[in-house]
């Protein structure tokens, strides 16, 4: 329909696509592509949402990555998808691992999983929790019991959690769920096909590499991926290590078909609106194989 606000924000796409040299639509449409791109909410954070969400649309963007309840439908309204749900839960330190956090964890996710199922958002970000001294295979029995207690109200409502796989050595020290074998491990043990892996690429280029092998071991368990180059988690090109192109054709090849979001800053100083959305094009062009 055409309103005033669909003409703003058509604008406003023809206006930043211009800007970084683009065609108001993208020179690949999405449709041709056998990945579907999402990137973080928070890449767009020097700008206004409306703007954000029209330019990355025009650069073939599919979806929102890591949004909150309150944002989903200005996401939704834009023609994306909210590729994965934030917001239930006690943060990235306090998760599923420890059994005191459970009843806390349940009600809050009980509450967020219809709420999701109803606006069509199928993923909601979850965490294991730091280890504080605890041993892993205590924090896996442990955090298997309590997303256990979740997965009859995600198998019927369609939602799944997944949990990120994080590093523990740069960024997030102590965090449980550092390693994918940890994190498969716990996918057997809950045993539904409502709880998967988030695994992101940089986190664990940092933890384990040998990235194309465990992705492959382990697609099975996997529903998202994140992309940022290491190290210094910017743009994923030629200044750092991790080899892309490679990565991502192996991801096509198992036949995955969700969503691989762009977790990033780029190195840029101070990007401008511009700068930024470029550094976002070249990303999607070094990814898109
Ligand atoms: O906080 C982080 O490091 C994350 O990757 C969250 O997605």
């Amino acid at each position: 329909m055409l309103t005033r606000r669909n003409v703003l924000k058509a604008a406003a796409a023809g206006a930043v696509a211009s800007a970084v040299g683009l065609p108001a639509r993208s020179q690949t449409p999405a449709d041709a592509r056998k990945i579907k791109f999402s990137v973080t909410g928070g890449f767009g954070r020097s700008m206004p949402m409306d703007e954000f969400l029209s330019a990355v649309k025009s650069l073939g963007i599919e979806a929102i990555d890591l949004v909150k309840p309150d944002d989903w439908k200005t996401v939704q309204d834009h023609g994306l998808a909210v590729s994965l749900g934030s917001g239930p839960g006690m943060g990235i330190k306090n998760g599923f691992n420890r059994p005191e956090y459970h009843d806390a964890l349940v009600a809050d996710y009980e509450k967020m999983i219809p709420i999701a199922a109803d606006a069509g958002v199928t993923s909601l970000i979850c965490f294991s929790g730091n280890r504080n001294g605890m041993d892993d295979q205590t924090g896996l029995d442990n955090s298997a019991e309590g997303l256990k207690r979740l997965m009859p109200l995600c198998e019927q409502k369609g939602v799944t959690l997944v949990m990120e796989l994080l590093n523990s050595k740069v960024n997030h020290p102590g965090y449980m769920a550092d390693h994918t074998a940890w994190g498969a491990e716990l996918c057997k043990k809950v045993g539904s096909d409502r709880f998967k892996l988030l695994h992101d690429i940089y986190h664990m280029q940092i933890m384990e590499g040998d990235l194309i092998r465990t992705i492959r071991d382990n697609i099975d368990v996997i529903a998202h991926f994140h992309v940022a180059g290491n190290p210094g988690r910017h743009d994923p090109d030629d200044t750092q290590e991790i080899y892309y192109p490679a990565v991502m054709r192996a991801i096509v090849e198992t036949g995955y078909d969700g969503y691989v979001a762009f977790e990033y800053s780029p190195a840029k100083k101070n990007p401008t609106t511009a700068e930024r959305l470029e550094s976002l094009k070249n990303a999607i062009a070094v990814c898109n194989v």
